[in-house]
């Protein structure tokens, strides 16, 4: 070796003889084009290190692949095209090519009722591979939305037609006192219990597929949960909520089972897994359920 030549460590042959399912680098920080918007996105990216005689792969050559993603709007043939040149790059190498892209969509959401407008992030996981020679993509999106609880709510109604009984039993009733009875707190002296409540979903897009429809995603996920969490809110829009809350009584298992039906209306996936969360307010752990089709 002359003293000009760089050390290549990589290329050595290793005494251990033995593959790697996956090697690269985590926490990359990288632009994307997503929505018409320039994110902040952090990267995993990897491959298979097939070669068990080979010390190592050749990190630069993954981390130089990613620099397409911040030229060009992120669909799943820049994603195939990223991992083709890890594949390109590590030949003799690596038959699996991965990446990970994490980042938060940022969408503008309507009030309810005011004409007012706020901004929402959306927690995005992509898990793009090449594996066996097919070319897969995962899309996982967090959608937070408010739940109310039906049991909470049959006993908060039977305390107040308890209530009622102790206060007009005995009375004739007067359109103006049960008016006004209504509209107090000694009236309505119960109020069931509220969650701010999480949906994890995890879907598979379906092979071929030439768009990463996440905004779609998201808004089949709201309008099944019907009571997203909200933005700007005055109090049109709060009373609106508290409304739209009352008539969307919900267990975690029935926020589930209309993701499940919803998320099997959408033409593009090929399977899915999610998970709802209802961090509850009666006590201090969640209540949690799991759906999956096809995954
Ligand atoms: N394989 C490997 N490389 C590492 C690791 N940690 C740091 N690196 C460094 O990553 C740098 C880039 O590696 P390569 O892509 O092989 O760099 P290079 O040899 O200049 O590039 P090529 O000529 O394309 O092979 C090297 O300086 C390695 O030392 C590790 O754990 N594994």
């Amino acid at each position: 070796m002359s003293a000009f030549t760089l050390p290549d460590i990589a290329a050595q042959a290793t005494h251990s003889q033995l593959p790697l399912e996956w090697v690269g680098m985590c926490n990359i920080a990288l632009p994307v084009q997503i929505n018409g918007q320039m994110l902040r996105a952090s990267a995993d990216a990897g491959v298979s290190l097939d070669d068990g005689a080979s010390r190592g792969i050749h990190m630069s050559r993954l981390y130089l692949a990613l620099e397409v993603l911040e030229h060009e709007a992120l669909t799943p043939a820049l994603l195939n095209e990223v991992l083709e040149r890890f594949l390109d790059s590590h030949v003799g190498l690596s038959a699996s090519a991965f990446l990970t892209l994490r980042f938060d969509l940022m969408l503008k959401r309507s009030a309810l009722v005011s004409p007012l407008a706020g901004w929402k992030a959306y927690p995005i996981t992509l898990h793009a591979q090449i594996k066996d020679e097919v070319f897969h993509v995962e899309l996982f999106v967090d959608v937070e939305y408010s739940s109310t609880c039906p049991c909470s709510a049959a006993l908060a109604r039977q305390l107040i037609q308890q209530q009622f009984i102790t206060d007009f039993g005995n009375r004739c009733l007067s359109h103006e006192a049960v008016l006004s009875w209504l509209g107090s707190a000694q009236g309505i002296v119960a109020t069931p219990h509220s969650q701010r409540s999480v949906a994890k979903l995890q879907v598979r897009l379906r092979p071929g597929n030439g768009e990463l429809p996440i905004e779609a995603l998201i808004n089949q996920a709201e309008n099944a949960l019907g009571t997203a969490v909200q933005t700007a809110v005055k109090r049109a829009d709060e009373q609106a909520f508290a409304l739209a809350n009352g008539q969307n009584l919900m267990f975690c298992e029935d926020a589930a089972r209309r993701l499940n039906l919803a998320l099997k209306n959408l033409h593009w996936l090929s399977g899915f897994n999610l998970r709802v969360e209802h961090a509850e307010s009666l006590h201090a752990h969640d209540a949690v359920a799991h759906s999956q089709w096809r995954w």
